[in-house]
């Protein structure tokens, strides 16, 4: 369970500091002996010392992830470049997917909404505080309805209206926004349009929805009501990644809550706004902190 903290402690309690000197590497590879003696002998040998390291070889692919935070032992500004342009030879040697990038930069997010505000007031409210590493450089809603909020966060706000007729233009709107704004991570809270198969590829790996049900239980439109008339006892809430089939996406974290026969769909959906906005922040947290990797319809989370 994560605990929050607002004194700008990461979701394992790593400090995010803006003057934070530290560096992320994560990486994925055909699972061999000696992967992580090679990278701790590079990282060494490149005068770094090791904060924080997680790894895990997935039987069924016999893949091999890792996430290692490490900061220089000298003092100044590391060369990230440079690095990367060292790592380069023992990430191709092992056939490495691999990202290198420096802890104290915050995830430039866009946040799409329609109606419902609860998620978008807790991940500017969160942001605010520092409690996410993240910088909301912008929301984008076919509604107006939720640009007060925005606005008393002082961020931008977008009103991209859709209908079926200008669909591909409206999202055209938004993939300019994502590349003038310099977006590292879409995220739908309670954003109610389906994104065309050319937008999810585009957005592939950097764009996370909020689903109010425990996926793969009730997919679609108002699953509140559909977990309702079903007669479940758990209400959950599921944050995953966006693929062109929908809310089939690889998950990323989900919630639950206990409801019973005497509770009201009002009730129901209340105690789901919770749900929601506690697994989508955790998401976007794990997502900005580079403790998400993607291995095939699932993901890899280190905590
Ligand atoms: N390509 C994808 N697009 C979206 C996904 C996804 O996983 N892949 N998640 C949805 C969010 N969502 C459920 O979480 C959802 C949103 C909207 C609908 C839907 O039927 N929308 C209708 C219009 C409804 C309206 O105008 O109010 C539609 O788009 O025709 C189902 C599920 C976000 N997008």
């Amino acid at each position: 369970m994560t605990t929050w903290r607002s004194t700008g402690q990461g979701a394992t309690g790593v400090e995010l500091a803006d003057t934070d000197r530290s560096l992320v590497l994560t990486l994925a590879c055909p699972d061999q002996p000696g992967i992580v003696l090679e990278v701790a002998r590079f990282l060494a040998d490149h005068g770094y010392s090791i904060l924080e390291s997680q790894q895990f070889r997935d039987a069924r692919t016999s893949r091999f992830f890792m996430r290692v935070q490490f900061e220089p032992v000298q003092e100044g500004a590391p060369d990230v470049q440079a690095l990367r342009q060292a790592f380069a030879g023992v990430g191709g040697r092992l056939l490495m997917t691999w990202q290198l990038t420096r802890a104290a930069d915050r995830a430039r997010v866009l946040i799409m909404v329609s109606r419902e505000g609860h998620c978008l007031n807790d991940l500017l409210y969160r942001s605010s505080i520092r409690d996410l590493h993240i910088e909301v450089a912008g929301v984008v809603s076919n509604h107006p309805d939720l640009a007060v909020l925005a606005d008393n966060y002082e961020v931008p706000f977008h009103h991209v209206p859709v209908t079926p007729e200008t669909r591909s233009v409206a999202e055209r709107r938004v993939l300019e926004l994502v590349d003038e704004l310099d977006i590292d991570l879409v995220v739908l809270a309670r954003y109610m349009q389906i994104l065309s198969d050319e937008m999810c590829r585009k957005l592939d790996g950097r764009a996370i929805n909020i689903h109010h049900s425990m996926l793969p239980s009730f997919k679609g439109a108002r699953p509140y009501h559909q977990a309702y008339e079903r007669g479940v006892k758990l209400v959950g809430a599921t944050a995953h990644y966006v693929t062109a089939d929908l809310d089939e996406g690889p998950i990323i974290e989900q919630e639950v809550a206990r409801i019973d026969h005497s509770m009201s769909a009002a009730q129901v959906t209340a105690l789901g706004r919770h749900n929601e906005c506690l697994a989508l922040a955790r998401a976007v947290g794990l997502h900005a902190e580079h403790r998400v990797l993607l291995d095939g319809a699932r993901t890899i989370v280190f905590r």
